[in-house]
Formats: structure tokens, C-alpha cells, sequence
């Protein structure tokens, strides 16, 4: 069995698995993320890194395991760690018939914060919406909604940040800056897991990786 990760992890899974019926999408994962570094997850589709996300950010439960985000336990201390994080999934529930800027309102009243006009303005421009501020989310393209989710993302500025594909769906240019506003939140101090197909992007915007095959931790 693997040695248990050290203390003071960023994020750190002791003995995690995960069981959907009779399959282990996650497999006894042993694992330590130090801190200030950030994290490339790969492997081939259907190896449990979507599964892996969804543990750490405590949309599900481990069937086995621990697993600690910042020293608190995603099970017992759940409410500290949804603060702590925040998930770009495929599924990005976005409010369909409110615009791009009363999404932000809407998640800045949850958050309890304070978002002026000019502060959701700024994020939606650096998202690249700039002219799609106050159209409903529901005549958005795919692209569109993605780029909204990280505006989302960028305003609640959580200490973890987990990007579950976040370049699908987005041309070229939007893959650019995607990859601009990945490095921007490392700058500013957010530790970021990134699980993606395009290994080349991935690995020069991570310093760690784990590369997952049938839900266990391999060579890549
Ligand atoms: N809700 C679910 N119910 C049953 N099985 C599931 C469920 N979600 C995932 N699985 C299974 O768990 C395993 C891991 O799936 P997961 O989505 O975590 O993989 P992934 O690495 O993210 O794949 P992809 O690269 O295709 O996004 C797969 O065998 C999948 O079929």
C-alpha cells in the first residue's frame, strides 16, 4: 500500500474509492498535492477523472477513503471545503433565463459579496462577452456557457480551483484564453487541478500529474 500523503497537502485522497453499482470508477487512490504546485490529471476516457473531481468537490461521496481539501475532510467538514472550491464541469447549471450578468449577481448574493456593475462587467470582458453581457444564457452557444462558467469561476476565486475539460467546447482563440485565465489564477495563489485530453496545454500549465487508468494512479 502507498505511504499516506504528508500534512499540509493542498489536496491530499488517502485510500479513496469510489463504486457506482458493481464498478470502481476510482480505485484505491493514494495521493498528495504539495503545496503552491498544481495538478495535471490525464488518463483515457471512462478512468474515473470526472469521478476523482466530483469527490473533491464534494458532489459525491468516497465509498472508501478520505479525502482532505486544505486539511478539512470533504465528508465531515463539507460546507468549509464548497467554500474553498469550485468546480468547471460539463454540466455548468447556469440560470437559462437570466443574462450573463445576473448569472454573476445571482452567484455574488450566494457568495454574499458585493459585485458592482463595473466588477461583473471586467469579468465578463475578460472572458471574451463583452457584447453578450445582457443577453439570456439560454441563446448562448456552447463556447459561450463555457466561458460564462469560468467568469463564475473567476469571481468566486477559490483557494481550488477543479477544471474538468475546460478547453472543450472553446475555438481556438478561446483556448488561448483559457489558457491565460488558468495561469492567472495560479499567479494569484489558486492551486488548480486540470483534467484534460490536451496533454501539451496541460503539462506546461501544471507542475504535478496523475495519470489514472481504471480509477488507479499509473506511470503516464
Ligand atoms: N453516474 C454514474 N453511474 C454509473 N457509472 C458511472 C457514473 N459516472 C461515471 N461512471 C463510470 O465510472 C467510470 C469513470 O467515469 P468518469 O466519468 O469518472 O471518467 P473520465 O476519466 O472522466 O472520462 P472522460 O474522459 O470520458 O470524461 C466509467 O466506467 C463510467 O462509466
Amino acid at each position: 500500500m502507498s505511504p499516506p500523503p504528508p500534512p499540509g497537502s493542498a489536496l491530499a485522497l488517502h485510500d479513496v474509492s469510489k463504486r457506482y453499482g458493481r464498478r470502481w470508477a476510482v480505485a484505491r487512490l493514494t495521493y498528495a498535492l504539495p503545496p503552491g504546485r498544481s495538478l495535471l490529471l490525464t488518463g483515457h476516457n471512462g478512468s474515473g477523472k470526472t469521478t476523482l473531481l466530483r469527490l473533491v468537490a464534494t458532489a459525491l461521496s468516497p465509498t472508501a477513503g478520505r479525502v482532505e481539501v486544505l486539511g478539512r475532510d470533504a465528508v465531515a467538514d463539507r460546507d468549509a471545503v464548497r467554500h474553498d472550491v469550485a468546480l468547471l464541469s460539463h454540466a455548468s447549471f447556469l440560470y437559462e433565463d437570466l443574462t450573463a450578468h445576473q448569472n454573476l449577481m445571482v452567484l455574488a448574493r450566494l457568495l454574499g459579496m458585493d459585485a458592482p456593475r463595473d466588477v461583473t462587467d471586467t469579468l465578463l470582458t475578460r472572458v471574451g462577452l463583452t457584447r453578450r453581457t445582457d443577453s439570456p444564457v439560454r441563446g448562448f452557444s456552447a463556447g459561450m456557457r463555457k466561458r460564462l462558467a469560468i467568469a463564475r469561476l473567476l469571481m468566486k476565486a477559490p483557494a481550488l480551483a477543479l477544471l474538468d475539460e475546460p478547453f472543450g467546447e472553446l475555438d481556438p482563440a478561446g483556448i488561448r484564453d483559457m489558457e491565460a485565465v488558468i495561469a492567472e489564477l495560479k499567479a494569484s495563489g489558486t492551486t488548480v487541478v486540470l483534467a484534460t485530453h490536451l496533454i501539451e496545454q496541460g503539462l506546461s500549465l501544471c507542475e504535478e500529474r496523475l495519470h489514472l487508468q481504471d480509477g488507479r494512479a499509473v506511470a503516464a
